[in-house]
């Protein structure tokens, strides 16, 4: 697969705002969760902000990896799963947290671990809307979204030299 078209650049200070007002999402669910499982790497992000927002102390991970050059997806890898004492009961009151749902394949994966547990991510597109309980911005499938720690700072071509 090539680059998608458009660029969704996030910055740390938009990063956090949104996790937080996912955060505020979570809160006003009925429901309250006794652990985060976050999906690394980019759910660590996500996961540090929301549990300080929803005093969540205990976070386990499910360590995947499937995007291995940039873009290109491959098959999905498990280095890591979840200790069984939170994978019971399909993981009820386990809270699953994402950077972001692209294809659905990751969350379609890890649900399959913890089918009672509430899906959540900070963005999403449309491919992946249905593998996710709750998000916040939505983008085009044709959006890639570039997270702050992915980032440096570089020089920008004015737009009318032919920049998108
Ligand atoms: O919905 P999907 O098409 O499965 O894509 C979404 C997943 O892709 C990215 O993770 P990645 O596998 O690149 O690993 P990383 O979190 O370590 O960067 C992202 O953090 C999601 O976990
Ligand atoms: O749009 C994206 N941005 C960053 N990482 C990703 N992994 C899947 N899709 C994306
Ligand atoms: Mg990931």
């Amino acid at each position: 697969m090539s680059l998608p078209d458009k660029a969704f650049p996030v910055s740390w200070d938009q990063f956090h705002r949104d996790a937080r007002a996912l955060a505020w999402r979570l809160a006003g669910l009925d429901q309250t969760f006794k652990a985060i499982v976050c999906i690394t790497r980019g759910g660590l992000v996500p996961a540090a902000i929301i549990s300080r927002e929803l005093n969540i102390r205990l976070i386990e991970t499910v360590c995947v990896a499937s995007y291995h050059d940039y873009v290109n997806q491959g098959d999905m890898t498990l280095l890591k799963g979840i200790a069984p004492e939170l994978a019971e009961n399909g993981g009820e009151g386990v809270l699953v947290v994402d950077d972001l749902t692209d294809t659905g394949k990751t969350a379609v994966q890890v649900r399959a671990m913890l089918p009672r547990a509430h899906f959540a991510c900070v963005y999403a597109k449309p491919k992946g809307v249905p593998t996710i309980d709750t998000f916040i911005t939505e983008v085009s499938q044709d959006t890639w979204i570039y997270f702050p720690w992915d980032m440096g700072f570089t020089y920008q071509e004015p737009i009318a030299k032919g920049a998108r």
